[in-house]
């Protein structure tokens, strides 16, 4: 089969965060309403930092389709669900508390607090779940999320996916753990770039002036390797970058009109 290169990302960027948040919003509702069509669910994969805060004009919106999503942590700290560094608590705190009747818990897949001591199993269990959930046939390689938020740290991690670790090499497993992230709390797992890079779309936002310059090395630079640069998610699926303006500021990369 000719192999086809990953379509180039798609940059968007909104004069102010509030503009941000309703682009976003609009977008994954387009999204959701594709795969909802298409097959009845919708799959998203999130992330923590400052991404839940950035999904609030899904709240009391009435075209959200809550009980047809399907959602999983890209990142997920080991932690309990309930502590204050969880994504998931995080999400729960931001989004999933404020919308009734909203996403069925059975929807929503958090890691096992059972198995919080022993990582590897934490991150194979995890790692069912997405087999489970993408019913994989024998032969299929890779699960396909609908959707996949990012956000980006400083020193160009997404995920749980830090500079110079050896998780960047990692291809067959989609769920890793590591022990040892710059980043706090250490212990984490996260998706791995065979998930990221098979999704339909993967969308990474952004926003404020301290996402600068990470932002122009990332889409200005790819050739430097940050782990953000990484993530091309394989031919047909789609890349795109939702930021403010703060945060574009010393990007070159050209811009694509968001049309609502
Ligand atoms: O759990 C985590 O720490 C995240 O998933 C992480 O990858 C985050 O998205 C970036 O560090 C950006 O964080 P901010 O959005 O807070 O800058």
């Amino acid at each position: 089969m000719p192999h086809t290169a990953p379509d180039p990302p798609v940059l968007c960027v909104f004069p102010t965060p509030a503009e941000l948040v309703d682009g976003l919003a609009h977008f994954i509702i387009k999204a959701q309403k594709e795969s909802v069509e298409k097959k009845g669910r919708f799959t998203i994969a999130l992330s923590g930092g400052s991404l839940p805060k950035q999904l609030s004009g899904l709240i009391n919106n009435p075209a959200v389709k809550w009980d047809k999503w399907h959602v999983f942590y890209a990142d997920e700290r080991v932690v309990p669900l309930d502590h204050e560094d969880s994504n998931h608590a995080l999400c729960v705190r931001e989004l999933f508390s404020k919308v009734t009747p909203g996403v069925p818990r059975e929807q929503i897949h958090t890691i096992d607090p059972d198995l919080l001591d022993d990582l590897e199993e934490l991150s194979d269990a995890y790692e069912k779940e997405l087999i489970q959930e993408f019913a994989m046939k024998d032969s299929a390689r890779f699960p396909v999320f609908d959707l996949i938020l990012l956000g980006i740290g400083p020193d160009g991690h997404t995920c749980s996916l830090f500079p110079g670790h050896e998780l960047l090499s990692e291809e067959d497993r989609w769920v890793a753990y590591i022990e040892d992230s710059p980043k706090p709390p250490p212990k984490r797992i996260t998706f791995t770039y065979p998930v990221l890079n098979h999704a339909a779309r993967v969308a990474f936002v952004a926003s404020g002036a301290g996402k600068q310059d990470t932002l122009h090395t990332v889409l200005d630079e790819p050739e430097q390797g940050l782990p953000a640069s990484r993530v091309r998610p394989a031919h047909p699926g789609h890349l795109y970058w939702f930021v403010d303006q703060a945060a574009a500021e010393k990007v070159q990369y050209p811009r694509t009109p968001f049309k609502l």
